[in-house]
């Protein structure tokens, strides 16, 4: 088994050249000025530069205006969306880019009905549900919401650290696993420590299975 990883909410060219290093498949920057994460166009751009071929540049947004999501992709060289607000599904569609779509889980059929409604993304993330925040809370959820019958590929967020992951690829058997808080000294600046004892657990029991 091999199971992909993305790191979000890099906000520093150490993290970006630290992520890279560790093997990371996908790294997302956060288009959402509330969050602690978020970035500018032109930091965003100076960060996405030093992303190599072959490692997915994601661009996370909010609820946004379909205008801010235009200039995002005019400056910085997006290769995925991710939305993790209430985004429609044809709003989600509607900027001719590759998508996914994130589910923040409270109660069954849950992640049922978005496979269905979001049947055009190219993957579901699945995160916990916080009253207050969108993502990027650190907080896991009840994996056994998760169905085994899985039209697109999922993809497992909310609270992951090294101390869990391995855990959650065995009981889960997630396409990837996405990291943020888990992998951070304090909100917004990664560990390159926790970065790297992250992705050995990955391999390890991907290696194992
Ligand atoms: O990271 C944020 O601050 C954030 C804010 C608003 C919406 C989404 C956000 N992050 C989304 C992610 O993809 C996170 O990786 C995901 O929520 C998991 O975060 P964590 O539980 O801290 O690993």
């Amino acid at each position: 088994m091999s199971t992909r990883v993305k790191i979000c909410g890099l906000t520093r060219p150490e993290d970006i050249d630290a992520a890279v290093a560790s093997g990371t498949d996908a790294i997302g920057l956060v288009f959402y000025e509330p969050s602690p994460r978020s970035v500018s166009l032109a930091q965003a751009k100076a960060l996405a530069s030093r992303i190599p071929a072959f490692v997915t540049v994601t661009g996370l947004f909010v609820n946004p205006e379909p205008s801010f999501v235009e200039s995002v992709l005019r400056t910085v060289p997006l290769d995925l969306l991710q939305f993790h607000g209430d985004e429609t599904p044809e709003f989600c569609d509607a900027f001719h880019r590759r998508w996914i779509k994130a589910v923040r889980v409270r109660e069954p059929g849950q992640i049922e009905q978005a496979f269905k409604d979001y049947h055009a993304a190219v993957g579901l993330l699945v995160d916990a549900w916080d009253p207050k925040r969108y993502g990027g809370t650190g907080q896991s959820f009840n994996w056994s919401l998760i169905p085994s019958d899985r039209p697109l590929p999922l993809i497992l967020a909310g609270g992951l650290s090294s101390a869990n992951v391995a855990r959650a690829i065995e009981e889960v058997r997630p396409w990837a696993v996405d990291v943020s808080g888990g992998v951070e000294q304090s909100k917004g600046k990664k560990d390159a420590t926790k970065l790297s004892d992250f992705m050995k657990e990955v391999h390890r029991v991907c290696k194992t299975d």
